[in-house]
């Protein structure tokens, strides 16, 4: 009878509008190496909603394969739990394994085809062993070929493409029993620049077409900033910092972080780094800033800076960007001597950035 409580109908209702579609739970995973036991993940406490694009960062031996092959299973945890769509999969049988593979698409930085099947094999295959007849197969490779743009590729062999559509083709084949998570281990890490931008772009309509959850891990931090909603900074094993990407990329807050995102950082400009000392020479020398934006709401704003600056200020570099539609980077600044001093400038500007940095002087010329 309680199938028709009202009460529990309307629970049970917003439990489901809750729930995370992934969720780590306390989850470690101990290995053992050749050299004793190997801690990979440690406590990972973690929710991925439905429909994101999440990434998942860290340095080499973080844990990040690690934290992925759990989610398919192809790794057991060895403490915690994996919960999906709320079901521990630590207790499915081989039938419901299967089927929970079939939910989970993945794709890979080798593409991993079959050399000796073409394009259109290759996308059926899984189909195939999964016992789908044969006009549903053929529809179902049409649709995908034709969504990944590779219609009239069909008949080539994975020799004959480039990396680009030999990821295409990869993509086709895990979507081919219309799961609801993607995994992608470093789809694109051996892809130029261009051919990358066009899968991820390719990524981005599927997510958005098909309302898949991706996962994926990249050492390309330009790839996080481009198509993930929200992002998790591994270092041995554990999570150190998590959040929407603007917010992590905006303001860093461990070691680590800072570190896998200097890449993206712009250097000082070289002939302002020859000039800028660290000690003020002398009175006339200008006050050299660098003003943090870390996209949480503060927009530069130059006219309201140089007013707040003394009327004295010259932009030197910038490097900002709009990520998820937050302002984030930064402005460097030279101020000119004035009236107010360097301690009420500083004061001021820090007024109008989310964090202000004394670079230097430099000697007027
Ligand atoms: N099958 C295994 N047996 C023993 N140790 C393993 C095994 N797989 C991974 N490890 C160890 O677990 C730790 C985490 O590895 P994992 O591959 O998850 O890290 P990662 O962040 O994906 O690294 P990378 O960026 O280099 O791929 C590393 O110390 C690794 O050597």
């Amino acid at each position: 009878m309680s199938g028709f409580d009202p009460f529990l109908q309307q629970a049970a209702a917003a439990s489901r509008v809750t729930q995370a579609h992934l969720r780590f739970e306390r989850l470690g995973k101990t290995y053992e190496g050749a050299q004793g036991p190997v801690q990979a993940l440690r406590d990972i406490e973690l929710a991925i909603e439905r429909g994101e694009v999440f990434g998942i960062i860290g340095r080499s031996g973080a844990g990040k394969s690690s934290l992925l092959r759990t989610i398919n299973r192809l790794e057991r945890p060895s403490s915690g739990r994996v919960l999906i769509d709320g079901s521990d999969i630590a207790g499915y049988d081989d039938d419901a394994l299967v089927a929970l593979r079939r939910r989970i698409g993945m794709i890979f930085q080798h593409f991993n085809l079959m050399s000796a099947k073409t394009v259109w094999q290759n996308v059926e295959l899984p189909l195939k062993v999964a016992g789908v007849p044969r006009d549903a197969r053929q529809r179902k490779v049409r649709e995908l070929l034709e969504l990944v743009g590779l219609e009239d590729k069909h008949c080539a062999y994975p020799a004959q493409l480039s990396g680009g559509q030999k990821q295409r083709v990869g993509i086709a084949r895990a979507l081919v029993h219309d799961p609801q998570i993607l995994l992608c281990d470093e789809a694109t890490s051996a892809l130029d620049p261009e051919t990358t931008q066009a899968i991820l772009g390719l990524l981005r309509e599927i997510n958005r077409r098909l309302g898949l959850t991706v996962v994926l891990i990249t050492h390309e931090m330009a790839v996080i900033r481009e198509i993930c909603d929200r992002v998790v900074v591994l270092e041995r094993g554990a999570v150190v910092e998590q959040g929407p990407v603007w917010q992590v990329f905006g303001a860093p807050r461990h070691d680590v972080t800072r570190t896998l995102l200097a890449p993206l950082q712009h250097a000082l400009p070289a002939s302002l780094q020859q000039r800028l000392q660290l000690e003020r020479g002398s009175s006339a020398d200008d006050l050299v800033l660098r003003l943090h934006f870390a996209g949480t709401g503060l927009e530069p704003d130059l006219p309201a800076l140089g007013a707040a600056l003394g009327g004295r200020a010259t932009l030197l570099d910038a490097s900002l960007e709009q990520i998820q539609g937050h302002a984030v980077g930064h402005l460097i600044l030279s101020v000119g001597p004035s009236t107010l001093g360097h301690a009420v400038l500083i004061e001021n500007a820090r007024a109008l950035a989310d964090h202000v940095e004394v670079l230097g002087y430099v000697a007027a010329v």
